[in-house]
């Protein structure tokens, strides 16, 4: 893991994977960090990974929010270039998948291609998110975790064995970057950007994911012409250790299918 510095901020990254491999930028949702992925990068072996904790969330700097959506775009942007990765896929989880569709309209020359992971365009409404700021700005991440768990994992959330893991990581996120970044959410509609997007697209949802439902996902997915969209089954908000092997599975045979290999 390395601090990139900036001079307005410093976030973290890590760089994994032989060095002139098909570039795969990993991008991670609210609550969580880039531990998120660690399931996949052991399976994608064959690729340069970048991936970076979002500002105000994991090691990287928690800068006073509330952040814009263009903030975050123009965060991966500039780690971007300073490791010199272009013509990745960018695999855009929640959040993240925002995050991604924001880059692909800004500077395609950076994208081959997206996966829209448990995202979509637009992610629940303004007096929905600020009803979850006032809670967390009232009692911290404890506020919301019962809820969070239970939008993430469906109705059987206490049963998960490591639930103890999940929640430790939305309660270890910083409140004032949790809240930052979900202002940031609150305030995004793309759906009249990515409508315009051509590119290589696979959208993935999970199948009990109370936060972005699999018909969200669907319509975002429809709003990019010849994109793909995947039901893992088995899993919720977080495919990616719910499922990891499906999820895995699903990442890969797109890469193949693009020759992002
Ligand atoms: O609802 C949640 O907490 C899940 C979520 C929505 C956007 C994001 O990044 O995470």
């Amino acid at each position: 893991m390395a601090l990139v510095f900036f001079p307005d901020l410093r976030l973290n990254m890590e760089l994994s994977g032989p060095e002139s491999a098909a570039p795969v930028v990993l991008l991670h949702g609210l609550g969580t960090h880039l531990r998120l992925w660690d399931g996949v990068v052991a399976r994608l072996p064959r690729h340069r990974i970048l991936r970076l904790d979002m500002r105000g969330h994991g090691l990287s700097d928690v800068p006073q929010g509330p952040y814009a959506m263009g903030a975050l775009i123009h965060d991966v942007e500039r780690v971007m270039a300073q490791v010199g990765l272009r013509d990745a896929v960018v695999v855009g989880h929640s959040v993240g998948g925002m995050i991604a569709q924001g880059l692909a309209v800004k500077r395609l020359d950076l994208v081959r291609g997206m996966v829209l992971c448990n995202t979509a365009a637009r992610i629940g409404i303004a007096s929905q998110w600020q009803a979850r700021i006032d809670a967390v700005r009232a009692g911290g991440m404890e506020g919301i975790a019962d809820a969070t768990m239970a939008r993430w994992s469906g109705r059987n959330w206490r049963d998960l064995p490591d639930l103890a893991q999940r929640r430790a990581m939305l309660l270890a996120t910083p409140p004032e970057g949790w809240m930052g970044v979900a202002a940031a959410i609150a305030g995004t509609d793309f759906y009249t950007p990515t409508a315009g997007l051509t590119l290589p697209t696979l959208a993935i949802a999970g199948i009990s994911d109370g936060a972005t439902p699999p018909d969200l996902v669907k319509e975002t997915a429809d709003l990019i012409l010849g994109s793909r969209f995947q039901l893992i089954r088995g899993a919720g908000h977080l495919p990616m250790l719910d499922q990891p092997d499906s999820y895995a599975t699903a990442l890969s045979a797109f890469l193949e299918s693009i020759g992002h290999v």
